[in-house]
């Protein structure tokens, strides 16, 4: 499996304000080049608190790159998977429509009844971890079901795991130019913070877009 990580974070490295409410930090050009990484993706990943705070859809905005999909026996967009501990997606969630397979990664803490019900709204529940999702189980579960590129698109708590975890192939971010501040504002890697070893990236590429920068880096093994 092969994993890549992209956000959008301001100059002082937030990826929304302490409102926890989606915003733009990327411009048309960033948000074409998120698209181009979906459309390479077998799979799109993000944590619950994402689906909670932005109700995003995780499809590809481009149809073209849709039908290119398709010509190559690929499904048209890739699959939408959630990492969600305790089974708290929204029924009504847009990625459990009909427009791509979606995967909830779910704790054995979930119960039948809620699995059952997330299932009859249109998500393949997938049980990985005694209490919390384990991750790298979850992207074994993932390889099994055909998944060999993932992207995980954030937020910064599932993005701190996927490094914690060592899960991480290469990042990608786009550095805007806005200045968001808040010590509760969620940044690209949050969680508890690692303290003696620390994961190194080779930055391998610069590129101007929109009103910033994007920053592409390989993760060493
Ligand atoms: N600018 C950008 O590029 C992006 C911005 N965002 C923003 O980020 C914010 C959301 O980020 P954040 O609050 O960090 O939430 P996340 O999207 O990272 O979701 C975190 C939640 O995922 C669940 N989870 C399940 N398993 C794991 C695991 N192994 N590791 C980590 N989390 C796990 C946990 O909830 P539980 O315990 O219930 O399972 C956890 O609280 C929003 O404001 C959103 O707008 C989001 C994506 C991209
Ligand atoms: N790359 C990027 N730039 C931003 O400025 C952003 N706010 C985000 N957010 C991510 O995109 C998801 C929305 O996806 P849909 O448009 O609904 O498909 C959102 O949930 C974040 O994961 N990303």
């Amino acid at each position: 499996m092969h994993v890549v990580v992209n956000a959008a974070m301001s100059v002082d490295g937030k990826l929304a304000s302490h409102r926890r409410e989606q915003l733009a930090i990327s411009g048309p050009e960033d948000f074409d080049r998120v698209d181009r990484i979906r459309a390479a993706a077998d799979g799109v990943i993000v944590g619950v608190g994402t689906v909670v705070a932005d109700d995003p859809h995780l499809t590809l905005d481009v149809t073209d790159r849709r039908v290119q999909r398709q010509r190559h026996g690929r499904p048209g967009n890739p699959a939408r998977v959630v990492a969600d501990s305790t089974a708290r997606t929204p029924l009504d969630a847009r990625i459990l429509d009909d427009e791509a397979t979606t995967y909830l990664l779910v704790s054995e803490q979930t119960s039948e009844e809620r699995r059952t019900k997330l299932a009859d709204a249109g998500a393949e529940v997938i049980v990985v971890g005694d209490d919390r999702v384990d991750l790298a189980a979850g992207i074994d579960r993932l390889a099994d079901e055909g998944i060999e590129r993932l992207m995980i698109e954030g937020g910064g708590e599932l993005i701190f795991s996927a490094f914690d975890a060592g899960l991480v192939d290469e990042l990608s971010v786009f550095v805007g130019s806005q200045l968001i501040g808040g010590r509760d504002a969620p940044t690209l890697a949050d969680g508890d913070g690692f303290t003696e070893e620390f994961p190194v990236l080779t930055l391998d590429d610069i590129e101007q877009l929109d009103d910033g920068v994007v920053l592409k880096y390989t993760v060493e093994a």
